[in-house]
């Protein structure tokens, strides 16, 4: 069984990440890419399908923490008969695919356990396993299974046991014994062994070099940095993808079916993490997912998808992984996203924006950036009034959600905004027409008079936490007697122990059965809200339990169940971190307009 989702740390080197259990497992790692298989599964499944563990075979009392602003972990493992540490990384920066762990004695002796279980393909098959002995008699062991190569390095090498590798041994004071696990494509040559201390001191370098730019000043400073770092670490450094999360069918809830592949490039999860990054005084990154933008979507742009491959590819056919049996029985497991094929046309509006925001901050359009956008505008043009599947990917009938006829007005006001502005090419009047026509269908079917709050969509009463951003997007100010209302609506129908749902599951509209828990970002974005309707100190209470349920190393998962007080659904999840940002820009800034420079009309 695995262990609670808060008790996993991130370990990541920007082209893929694992999860390390507080126990020393490590029970989830997708190799050469996020969206790769996984060699260990054990997070969804048991250890049969795949881990590494360093782990104190007594029990223990365990702390950890990141290594300054980067994701170098240290666990420190304390027993009745001594204390070690083990310090995980993946080291960045030089296009290999290492896991390097170092394990420490601190003082006493302490008895460890060492297991290295390989399981390609999510955990279904067993490679096939040898020991070697390098020129200098170094020993090493590979798994091998069609395309895919892993071999473990290491001062003591665990032996094989009924299709395992184990060992146990002795740490003493002062002892120290290093592993590094490293993939490769099985028809490669067998990579060279890694300089760790090298290695290790560089990876630090950079991730406090990047963390050194982050602008962001205020109360919540912590807590924006190491939410940066989560996002930057989701960003694959060689394609500019960014992915939602790292993991995939970690549930909405325990034992649901609610379990969804999230290890793919959303342009609203990537549009929204751009604009946080932006708004902490990171612009280059912008440079890098444009390209990875252009790329994916080049074509018509009737094709554009709503998320993509972290390489852009297109193909993310959903399935079930029958063989393992889900996190805490959750299953089925997923890889791929039914939701490629929806329309969700709130999309455009967050990419629009985010561009804009970068253009207002010196990023220069290229002659292709800009025809693309403007090729995409018109394509809404079109079909702007259709029916979507929103910003929740609902399951159900296709709806006029409210939010996405807001986001459809960001997008024309952004396109409008870049002829007038910055001089940009475009049928600036047909624009300004459509921008003004969403803005008097949302107030008008989007609203509810006699209740005095924005709707889910234009045929119920229903309320959605998506309507919290209409005055962080610049539709209406934040104390507009509609918006204020609407908070109100959030606050009577969608607050379950002072957290915030998406919407009422139990109205069907997303066509699909079981319960979900609070949403982390709309939890955030109430507190934008909240400081945006000068409720400043209901903003700052509900910012400082938020940032509170991160867990010890910062941690945040989709959704949280105040309740068990556990973290539930992808884990760390760029929604919830980005919106954490989000708000801790508007506490700081206290109007829309600076917290989000990119605001129209
Ligand atoms: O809850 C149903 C949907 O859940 C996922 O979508 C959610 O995650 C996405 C990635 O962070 C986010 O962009 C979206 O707004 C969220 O609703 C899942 O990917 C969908 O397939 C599923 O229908």
């Amino acid at each position: 069984m695995a262990l609670p989702i808060e008790d996993y740390a991130l370990l990541g080197d920007t082209g893929t990440a694992a999860l390390v259990g507080r126990d020393g497992s490590v029970d989830w790692l997708c190799l050469p890419r996020f969206d790769s298989p996984a060699c260990f599964a054990a997070l969804l499944g048991t250890p049969e399908h795949g881990r590494w563990l360093l782990g104190p075979v007594e029990a223990a009392r365990t702390t950890r923490r990141y290594l300054g602003s980067s994701f170098v972990l240290e666990t420190t493992h304390e027993t009745d008969t001594g204390v070690f540490r083990v310090t995980d990384v993946m080291p960045l920066g030089d296009g290999r695919a290492d896991i390097v762990r170092r394990v420490e004695g601190v003082s006493g002796t302490v008895r460890v356990r060492h297991e290295w279980v390989v399981r390609f393909s999510y955990g279904k098959v067993r490679p096939w396993v040898n020991r070697h002995k390098d020129d200098h008699g170094h020993e090493w062991i590979s798994a091998i299974a069609g395309p895919d190569m892993l071999v473990l390095r290491g001062d003591r090498l665990p032996q094989p046991e009924d299709g395992h590798h184990v060992d146990e041994f002795e740490i003493g004071a002062g002892d120290e014994l290093t592993f590094s696990t490293t993939w490769f494509k099985s028809h490669h040559p067998v990579p060279e062994p890694l300089d760790v201390d090298e290695r290790i001191a560089e990876t630090l370098a950079r991730s406090e070099h990047w963390a050194r730019h982050c602008d962001h000043t205020g109360r919540w400073r912590e807590a924006v940095v190491r939410s940066l770092l989560v996002l930057r670490l989701l960003t694959h450094a060689g394609t500019g993808g960014i992915v939602a999360a790292p993991t995939t069918s970690l549930p909405e809830d325990f034992g649901g079916h609610r379990n969804w592949d999230y290890r793919y490039c959303w342009l609203r999860d990537a549009s929204l993490t751009l604009q946080a990054l932006l708004g902490s005084g990171y612009v280059e990154e912008t440079v890098l997912w444009r390209g990875w933008l252009l790329r994916a979507i080049a074509g018509d742009p009737a094709d554009m998808q709503i998320m993509y491959a972290v390489d852009g590819g297109r193909e993310l056919p959903e399935r079930e992984l029958d063989h393992l049996p889900g996190y805490a029985g959750s299953r089925p497991v997923r890889v791929g996203n039914g939701a490629v094929e929806q329309r969700q046309t709130d999309v455009l509006g967050e990419v629009m924006a985010a561009l804009e925001q970068a253009r207002r901050m010196g990023l220069k359009e290229t002659e292709d950036s800009w025809a693309l956008q403007s090729a995409l505008v018109q394509e809404l043009a079109e079909h702007w009034d259709e029916p979507d599947n929103g910003l929740w990917e609902i399951r159900g009938p296709q709806r006029q959600f409210t939010h996405s006829r807001v986001m459809v007005w960001a997008a024309f006001d952004a396109a409008v905004s870049a002829v007038e502005r910055h001089g940009l090419s475009g049928p600036v009047d047909q624009w300004r027409a459509l921008r003004d026509e969403v803005r008097r269908e949302v107030l008008e079917r989007g609203f509810d008079a006699e209740r005095g709050t924005f709707v889910q969509h234009y045929d119920t009463r229903e309320v959605d936490a998506s309507l919290l951003l209409i005055p962080a997007v610049g539709f209406l100010p934040g104390d507009d007697p509609r918006v204020l209302g609407t908070i109100r609506a959030v606050e009577e129908d969608l607050l379950h122990e002072g957290l915030v749902l998406r919407y009422r599951t139990q109205s069907g509209v997303d066509g699909l059965s079981g319960d979900e828990h609070p949403f982390l970002a709309c939890s955030f974005w109430l507190v934008s809200a909240y400081a945006l309707a000068g409720r400043r100190a209901e903003a700052e209470a509900l910012m400082d339990r938020l940032v509170g349920l991160a867990n010890d190393l910062g941690l945040l998962a989709e959704e949280y169940d105040p309740v068990r007080e556990r973290m539930v659904g992808n884990f760390p999840q760029a929604f919830s971190h980005l919106a954490l940002i989000g708000a801790a820009m508007t506490l700081r800034d206290g109007s829309p307009e600076r917290a989000r420079p990119f605001a129209g009309s």
